[in-house]
């Protein structure tokens, strides 16, 4: 995967025909070759997209990727032509365990019907007798116990207290605290690259044809740190989601799940254990870092199909 961004193609602004096919027979008299390695495989489609557009195609060896830059390209693929952007790439280093079966990896048939059974048992679990909601309570409560007791931010004292635990239906009161989480998904950039896609039959895009089975690359960093949908793109800050006066505002650029057809099936769970895990934390805990907080150093351990945070020193202090 590495090497393969070794030959670069393109041109939205080089004028030739605008059928995708055509490019590799002209384009082979414009290659550029970058070296990069596993720290620069995100920062590299940023830099193509700088000078090439939000579209554009690189080579792993002989294979052509499309790549996807920002919120437009990304939304009018994923979204806007939802079926035809729905295909899974075929992933030789997951293959050899996966054999094509599971939801991430599937595709037709096989991948329609498990995405819809995992969606109806994932429902049937929230639904059961002890919902997942009490099961995430319950885990918050075993971390908890790790630590131990006493109170926390002021939006948690306000909405929940110390006298019971948080539960999912406080997050549409605690706008802070949800533009937080929020704002740490965006900011972690956890799977950058998103999981390659296919498209699933020869499809127009942007005036472009587009064979079935090219390998499409949706770069979910370049939506979450898009100018023109955050404020501040490259900083931290909640303030990216939310209004003047302190409501939560929505975001359509906030995909760290990804969007359309193969948008994350666990993303309801996994927004729910955020909330419940931080606040039940920060209900008990002040965290406290061990250095002045604008010296922490927040560049990923490694930065390659996912963003591996670096790890950090801190003090759990007792409210
Ligand atoms: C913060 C946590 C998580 C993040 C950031 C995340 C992110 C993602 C992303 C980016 C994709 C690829 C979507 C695409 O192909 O465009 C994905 C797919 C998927 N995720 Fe998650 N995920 C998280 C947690 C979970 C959890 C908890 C589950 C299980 C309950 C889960 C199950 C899946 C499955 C089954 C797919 C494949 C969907 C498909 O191909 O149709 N994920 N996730």
């Amino acid at each position: 995967m590495v090497s393969g961004f070794g030959r670069v193609f393109w041109g939205r602004g080089l004028g030739v025909g605008r059928n995708f096919r055509l490019f590799f027979v002209f384009l082979t008299f414009s290659v550029e070759l970058v070296p990069i390695s596993h720290s620069t495989l995100i920062t590299f489609p940023v830099q193509l997209s700088a000078k090439y557009g939000p579209v554009f195609t690189v080579y792993f060896g002989s294979k052509p990727i499309v790549v996807l830059c920002g919120h437009e390209a990304v939304k009018e693929a994923l979204v806007d032509q939802a079926e035809e952007f729905s295909g899974r790439a075929h992933m030789p280093t997951v293959e050899k365990n996966f054999h094509g079966f599971g939801v991430v990896f599937a595709n037709g048939e096989r991948w329609r019907q498990l995405r819809r059974f995992s969606l109806t048992v994932l429902r049937n679990f929230g639904m059961g007798k002890k919902s997942i909601e009490e099961r995430i309570q319950e885990e918050a409560q075993f971390l908890l116990e790790a630590f131990r007791e006493t109170k926390g931010d002021s939006e948690i004292d306000q909405v929940i207290g110390q006298s019971r635990v948080p539960a999912i239906e406080d997050r549409s009161q605690m706008p802070y605290t949800d533009a937080v989480i929020h704002e740490i998904q965006r900011f972690s950039d956890l799977i950058p690259m998103d999981v390659p896609h296919i498209v699933t039959r020869d499809t127009q895009f942007r005036g472009y044809t587009i064979p079935q089975g090219t390998e499409i690359y949706p770069i979910l960093s370049t939506v979450l740190r898009d100018p023109s949908k955050f404020k501040t793109p490259e900083s931290f800050n909640p303030r990216n989601f939310l209004e003047e006066m302190g409501q939560f505002r929505k975001n359509d650029a906030f995909v760290p799940f990804s969007s359309g057809k193969r948008i994350c099936l666990g993303e309801a769970l996994a927004r729910m254990e955020l909330f419940l895990f931080f606040t039940t934390i920060l209900q008990r805990f002040t965290l406290k870092p061990l250095m002045a907080p604008e010296d922490i150093d927040t560049k990923p351990l490694e930065n390659g199909f996912a963003k591996i945070p670096p790890f950090y020193q801190l003090c759990v202090v007792p409210r």
